[in-house]
C-alpha cells in the first residue's frame, strides 16, 4: 500500500470507536425541541407569523407579570391538591395518567361533565373533578396497588369514578383504564410501587424523568413517525406536563426539584395551537384550516397533526426566546408560559370569545 492511500482498516476502527462514545455532555435532553424545529422547517400546512410572535411576546410578558405567574400559580386553583406530600404526587402521576381527550361534540348542556362541589365541570377540570370526589368516596383511584386489582378496578369501577351529570360518557374509558392497568404493572415491576423511587431515579433531571416515563411506560410514549425521517419525533405531552405539574405543585422542592426543569417544553395538545392561531402567530392553510372550523377528524399521527403538534411547540419556544432577548432577568419557562395560554384560552372559551375550534383528534396523547 502506498503511502497517501488511507488505511481503510484503521479508519473503520477509528469510526467504530467514535460511534460508541458518549458525549461529552452527561446531562439528558428529550429530543423534543430538535424534533419540533424539524417539523417546522418541513411543515406546509402551518407557519409561523414572525410579526405576531413578537408582539405576542410583549402581551403574554406583560400578562404574566400582571397576574404573577409563578409555580404557586398551580396549587390556586380549586380543585388541585393544596399539600406537597406523596398523596399529592399520587395524584398528579393519576391525573397526567389520564389527562387526555375530554372534547364532546355536544352543547355544553348535554356534553360530558361531573357534578362536584356543587358545580358542573367539563374538560380537564372534570377528569380532576371526578377524581377528587372519588377519594371522597373512598375509592383508592390515585393507588397503583388498586389499578392492578382486577376485582376491585375494574370499566365499572371508572364508569363510576367518572359518571356524568349528562347522558354523556367521558370519552376513550377502557383505554384509561388500560393506563391504569400498564402504569400500575410498571411501578410494580421496576419501581417496587413507588413514585418516590420513580422521581429518584431521575436524579434530579426533568429531562431524565420525561425520558425514563417514555422508556417503561408505552402510555407515556408519545412519539410519531413523520415524512419518512428515520428517528421518531418525540412530543411526549403527557410526561412532560407530569414533570412540570409536580414542580408546580411542590414549587421546585422535594419531589419537584429539577435543575433542569427550563427544558421542558410546551405540551402539544388541542388548545394551546388554537390560542396560537387566534393570536396569529400559528396560521393554517386554506385546507386545514377549513378542516379545523368545520371540526373534521384529523387522524391522531397524520401529518397535519404533527404539524400542529410540532409547530405550536416551536411557536411557543420562538416567543419564549424573545421574551428572554427583551428582559434577560425574567424566570419565566415553557411551562408557565403554557399554563397562562391555557388558562387564557379557556377564559375566551367561557366568554364565547373563540375566534376558531380546536381540532379534532381522539387520542390517549392529549
Ligand atoms: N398545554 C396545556 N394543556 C393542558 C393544560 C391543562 C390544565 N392545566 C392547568 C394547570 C395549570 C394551568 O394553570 C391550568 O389551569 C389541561 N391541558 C390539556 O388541554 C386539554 C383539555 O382542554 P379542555 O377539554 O378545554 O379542558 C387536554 O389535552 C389536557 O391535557 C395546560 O395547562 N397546558
Amino acid at each position: 500500500m502506498s503511502d497517501d492511500e488511507p488505511d481503510l482498516e484503521l479508519l473503520a476502527l477509528l469510526r467504530q470507536h467514535l460511534r460508541g462514545k458518549q458525549t461529552t455532555s452527561e446531562e439528558p435532553e428529550t429530543g423534543v425541541l430538535e424534533g419540533a424545529e424539524y417539523v417546522y422547517n418541513n411543515a406546509i400546512d402551518c407557519a409561523l407569523d414572525m410579526r405576531s410572535c413578537k408582539n405576542a411576546a410583549i402581551a403574554i410578558y406583560e400578562q404574566m407579570q400582571l397576574k404573577s405567574y409563578s409555580p404557586a400559580t398551580w396549587a390556586t386553583h380549586e380543585l388541585h391538591p393544596k399539600t406537597k406530600d406523596e398523596a399529592a404526587l399520587a395524584f398528579i402521576f393519576t391525573m397526567d395518567l389520564l389527562n387526555f381527550s375530554f372534547w364532546s361534540e355536544k352543547s355544553d348542556a348535554d356534553r360530558f361533565a361531573i357534578f362536584y362541589k356543587d358545580k358542573r365541570w367539563t374538560g380537564y377540570w372534570s377528569l380532576v373533578a371526578a377524581l377528587q370526589r372519588a377519594l371522597e368516596e373512598g375509592i383508592p383511584i390515585t393507588d397503583s396497588h388498586f389499578w392492578q386489582d382486577q376485582e376491585e378496578c375494574t370499566l365499572d369501577t371508572l364508569k363510576r369514578v367518572f359518571r356524568s351529570c349528562t347522558d354523556e360518557e367521558m370519552p376513550l374509558l377502557e383505554e384509561r383504564l388500560s393506563c391504569l392497568r400498564e402504569a400500575g404493572t410498571v411501578l410494580y415491576e421496576k419501581y417496587q410501587c413507588s413514585l418516590a423511587n420513580l422521581i429518584k431515579a431521575a436524579d434530579g433531571s426533568a429531562a431524565a424523568l420525561v425520558n425514563l416515563l417514555a422508556r417503561d411506560f408505552d402510555c407515556f410514549r408519545d412519539e410519531h413517525r413523520y415524512e419518512g425521517r428515520r428517528k421518531p419525533i418525540r412530543v411526549l405531552k403527557r410526561a412532560q406536563i407530569f414533570v412540570a405539574d409536580v414542580w408546580a405543585c411542590f414549587e421546585g422542592e422535594g419531589y419537584g426539584e429539577f435543575r433542569d426543569i427550563d427544558k421542558i417544553t410546551m405540551f402539544a395538545d388541542y388548545r394551546i395551537p388554537q390560542i396560537l392561531n387566534s393570536l396569529g402567530c400559528l396560521g393554517f392553510s386554506p385546507l386545514l384550516d377549513a378542516t379545523v372550523r368545520d371540526k373534521k377528524d384529523i387522524p391522531s399521527g397524520s401529518n397535519w397533526e404533527m404539524q400542529l403538534r410540532g409547530c405550536s411547540i416551536w411557536c411557543v419556544e420562538l416567543i419564549r426566546r424573545e421574551i428572554k432577548r427583551q428582559h434577560p432577568e425574567s424566570k419565566i419557562n415553557a411551562i408557565l408560559m403554557d399554563f397562562f395560554l391555557y388558562d387564557l384560552i379557556k377564559e375566551m372559551e367561557a366568554a364565547g370569545q373563540e375566534t376558531i375550534p380546536h381540532h379534532r383528534t381522539r387520542s390517549i396523547w392529549y
